[in-house]
């Protein structure tokens, strides 16, 4: 797994310059191009962080997760744009060039089934339990929280997600570059369904191997049955998406 936009620098002025034309494949994506070809030759899957994407004069914040054999099977576009405004701390606006994807992404792979969200996409639990509903085992999050909200929600978000939906969460962001535009906290982690952290790095450069133990997922909806204990008759969340495609 690699971190949110990952081949260039965060910020409105660089996604136009940096994006590339995913669908149209080979040289038009280098960095797609790139991914496909390590997941084909080291045999794993690969959920490649982010790169801003060109598609016709339109602009969003990608993912692609790539199979063993080096084949695209999903691309999420960050559905939830990053714009922020507190005061003396940080503002982004990523809606002045990006545009929202419309559709979850949920893709089975030979790791598991594996919900996508970008970053911004963490905030946002309703995500996480239609992806939880659809049986997703792991969520991945591509992100780059920054200095201010780092601290205080990047953990308590990918916690919070994993608890609550009693699955694997596993995030990672850029390094922090203190010279950067936009400074990235760092600390990618991998949690797991009770909540725990399992894994995780600090701001610098790092890579975490870690397992993940599917099995666990039982255990803890055996020990906490909040599936069966949700309160249905009294709240609901609607999957439009499943909705739209049953009808
Ligand atoms: N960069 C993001 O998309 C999100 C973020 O930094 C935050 O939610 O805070």
């Amino acid at each position: 797994m690699l971190p949110e936009i990952w081949n260039s620098p965060y910020s409105n002025d660089c996604f136009p310059v940096y994006a590339e034309d995913i669908d149209a494949g080979g040289e038009a994506s280098p960095s797609t191009a790139m991914l496909s070809e390590a997941a084909g030759l080291l045999k794993v899957t690969i959920v490649g962080g982010s790169i801003p994407e060109r598609s016709g004069d339109r602009l969003y914040n990608t993912c692609c997760v790539f199979d063993s054999d080096g084949k695209l099977k999903a691309k999420h576009r960050k559905i939830h744009l990053f714009d922020i405004d507190i005061p003396g701390k940080i503002t982004f606006i990523e809606s002045k060039t990006l545009t929202a994807g419309e559709t979850p992404t949920i893709v089975d792979t030979e790791v598991g089934r594996i919900g996508i969200g970008i970053c911004y996409d963490i905030r946002f639990q309703e995500l996480a339990i239609i992806y939880a509903a659809r049986g997703a085992h792991l969520i991945c999050y591509p992100g780059a929280f920054n200095m201010t909200t780092g601290p205080l929600h990047w953990e308590l978000l990918q916690r919070a997600r994993a608890a609550d939906n009693q699955l694997y969460v596993a995030t990672c962001s850029p390094a922090r570059d203190v010279a950067a535009g936009y400074v990235a906290w760092g600390h990618s982690t991998l949690v797991g369904p009770f909540g725990e952290v399992l894994a995780t790095t600090e701001h610098e450069e790092d890579i975490i191997i870690a397992e993940i133990d599917y099995s666990l997922l039982e255990v803890r909806r055996t020990n906490l049955p909040l599936t069966k204990q949700r309160r249905g008759d009294l709240y609901q969340l609607v999957d439009v998406q499943r909705l739209k495609s049953d009808s």
